[in-house]
């Protein structure tokens, strides 16, 4: 059985019609591939099952939740060279099904079945607990965009203060001047407020509010009346305790509420930090539209959103499967380009667009450093799987931002006036 690494190593090579970047140490100790590269340990012989049962993203990443595989040596450069094997040069998704295809090539299945062999029978796999299943059906009813928000936000606030630090903010820090995600998290938060000029009794409104950070920053440092919006009970309920320690709940009101269902404009400003994410492609115009008819003349909106490349394949902007099945269920990015014109369509003056990514990078891995520095205690605070999955969701999307797959834009919109004075400021040097 000593050769498990190698025969691994031969098969997957095959399968993927090229070099595996990685080593590989299998459950018997053998080890196979690239001397001095990051190692894949294959812990157990049920990690075969995985792999072969559902070749590529989703194998691996089930072997990963699983805690049957695991990275040994720099998980970044690990997942960079994975990723290389899933795409390709211009983005475009080097396809898992095409492995999936040559699976059922005779040679390649015995292969296969020896190495299952290896480890005499075992019961068939079954996904990890912390998978939701494939569902059909309307995407972004509701009552969906309910459920997998709580897939994501309601795995308890404890883990998230480990993962996000005291500053609760759930989003891309900016790290212009600052040294410490803290101070990261406060600039960004800043920076926001200032692009939307706020001024003392202005109301803002907060959609997909979190955990109350931007509600926070901008009553008690700009003196805004503000409402957050949220799908999370969870974050709802450690928001208001936030606003009440900090005496603001005269001028924050938090609700869980769908943003579709926001009815109590105008407001001077609107801001929508990491929400959009999750409005999907089939819902977008609605969101703009809606945002739009909540703002005065003049009020201006900031979007931060992550963005994805654009890509021929309209598939594609759903997120890959791995995210999908355990991490953002529906989510769904848009090129920046559409976002831009879906804003202008709606009738928003799109005054500035101020592309972040490489904040986003190392926000992450400010991120994946407080989960590793506590990992018995989040592991604990909500399940090992699941600890693993943030992990490996957070890293390798770290890597996805430095490598340029995918980005981050902060887009400035305003409602401006039939006069069409916008009210934004000749000089933008405060917030650039
Ligand atoms: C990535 S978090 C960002 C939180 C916060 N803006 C921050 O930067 O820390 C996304 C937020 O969007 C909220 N959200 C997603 N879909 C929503 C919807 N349809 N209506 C209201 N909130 C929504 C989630 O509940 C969550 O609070």
């Amino acid at each position: 059985m000593a050769d498990a690494a190698l025969r691994l190593t031969t098969l997957a090579e095959e399968l993927l019609g090229a070099p595996l970047p990685v080593r590989i140490r299998a459950w018997d100790g053998s080890e196979a591939g690239p001397p001095g590269a990051p190692t894949l340990v294959v812990r157990h012989r049920r990690a075969l099952r995985r792999l072969l049962w559902r070749p590529g993203e989703l194998g691996l990443a089930r072997a990963w939740v699983a805690g049957e595989v695991d990275v040994d040596g720099d998980l970044y450069e690990a997942l960079d060279l994975l990723a290389g094997i899933f795409w390709e040069r211009g983005g475009e998704r080097r396809s898992a099904v095409r492995a999936v295809r040559a699976a059922r090539d005779p040679r390649l299945r015995a292969a296969a079945l020896g190495l299952l062999k290896l480890g005499g029978p075992l019961p068939p796999p079954a996904p990890p607990a912390e998978e939701v299943r494939r569902r059909t059906g309307p995407l972004h009813t509701k009552r969906r965009d309910k459920e997998a928000i709580s897939h994501h936000y309601d795995v308890g606030n404890d883990f998230y203060e480990l993962v996000l630090g005291p500053s609760m903010v759930y989003s891309c820090a900016y790290w212009d001047e600052a040294g410490t995600l803290e101070e990261a998290q406060r600039d960004k938060l800043d920076l926001v407020c200032r692009k939307l000029g706020l001024k003392e009794g202005d109301r803002l409104l907060d959609v997909g509010c979190g955990w109350g950070s931007m509600a926070v920053h901008a009553a008690r440092e700009y003196g805004a009346r503000v409402t957050g919006v949220t799908l999370s009970r969870e974050q709802a309920v450690y928001a208001r305790k936030r606003i009440a320690d900090e005496g603001l709940t005269d001028r924050i009101e938090i609700r869980v509420q769908d943003y579709r269902d926001v009815r109590d404009g105008p407001y001077d400003a609107i801001s929508s930090i990491g929400m959009a994410e999750h409005v999907g492609r089939v819902r977008y115009r609605e969101y703009a539209d809606q945002l739009f008819s909540l703002l005065v003349p003049g009020g201006r909106l900031l979007n931060h959103q992550i963005a994805r490349r654009p890509e021929r394949n309209e598939s594609a902007y759903r997120v890959d499967e791995f995210i999908d099945r355990y991490v953002f269920p529906d989510g769904e990015l848009a090129p920046l380009g559409r976002t831009v014109a879906t804003l202008e369509d709606a009738g928003f003056e799109v005054r500035d667009v101020h592309a972040i990514r490489e904040h986003y990078g190392r926000t992450l891995r400010a991120w994946v450093a407080n989960l590793e520095k506590a990992w018995p205690e989040a592991a604990r605070s909500t399940s090992a799987g699941r600890a693993r999955v943030w992990r490996l969701y957070m890293a390798a999307s770290a890597v996805s931002f430095e490598r340029n797959r995918i980005g981050v834009n902060q887009i400035l919109a305003v409602r401006s006036p039939g006069s069409g004075g916008s009210g934004v400021p000749l000089r933008s040097r405060d917030w650039r």
